[in-house]
C-alpha cells in the first residue's frame, strides 16, 4: 500500500513527504498521549467530553501518517509539494480501500499542535498532511452529498 501510496506526481522527484507508521501495540500508546496532551489543553473538560474526544482519536487499529516535508526550492514551489502530499494521501486511501480496508484522511487538532509533532518526531519544517486511518470495515460507508459539477464547471471559451 505504501508503495502504491508513494507513486504520485511529484515535481522535481523531490519526495516531499515521508510516512510514519503507527500500528500494533505502539497504536494504543498514541490514543493515550494525545488524550494526554487533548487533557492538559481542557482541564475544565468532563469525563463525558474526554470520551467523545477518544472515541475520535481511537478508530482504525493503523494510522499512517503522511508528512509533508515541502521546502523552498529554486525551482519547484512549495505549493506544489504540498499538493504531491496530499495526492500520496488520496494514494494512500485508494490503495487501502482496493485491499479490502476501509480507510479515512483524518487532521484534526493534532494534525496542527506542536507537542504532537514532537510527539511525531517530526522535524522543522514538517507537518501532518493526514493522519490515514485504516482498518476492517465494520459498515458500509454513508453517502453524503457531491457537488453539483454545474455549479463547479465552466467551460472556456476564450
Ligand atoms: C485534509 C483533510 C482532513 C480531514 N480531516 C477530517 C477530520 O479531522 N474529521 C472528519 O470527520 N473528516 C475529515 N476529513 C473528511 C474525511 O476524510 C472524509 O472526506 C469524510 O469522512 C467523508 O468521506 P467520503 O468523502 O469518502 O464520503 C478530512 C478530509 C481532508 C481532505
Amino acid at each position: 500500500m505504501l508503495r502504491i501510496a508513494a507513486r504520485v506526481p511529484d515535481h522535481g522527484k523531490l519526495v516531499p513527504w515521508r510516512f510514519i507508521i503507527i500500528g500494533g501495540p505502539e497504536r494504543a500508546v498514541f490514543t493515550e498521549r494525545l488524550m494526554e496532551i487533548w487533557r492538559s489543553r481542557n482541564e475544565a473538560a468532563s469525563e463525558q467530553m474526554a470520551e467523545v474526544e477518544r472515541s475520535k482519536r481511537d478508530g482504525a487499529p493503523l494510522v499512517v501518517a503522511v508528512v509533508s516535508r515541502a521546502a523552498e526550492h529554486p525551482k519547484i514551489p512549495v505549493w506544489e509539494q504540498q499538493l504531491s502530499a496530499g495526492a500520496v494521501c488520496l494514494n494512500l486511501l485508494h490503495a487501502a480501500h482496493a485491499a479490502g480496508y476501509a480507510a479515512q484522511w483524518l487532521t484534526g487538532w493534532p494534525a496542527y499542535d506542536a507537542e504532537v509533532a514532537r510527539l511525531l518526531g517530526l522535524k522543522e519544517g514538517e507537518r501532518i498532511a493526514g493522519f490515514i486511518h485504516i482498518g476492517t470495515p465494520a459498515e458500509a460507508p454513508v453517502e453524503r452529498d457531491r457537488p453539483d459539477l454545474d455549479s463547479i464547471v465552466v467551460r472556456w471559451v476564450g
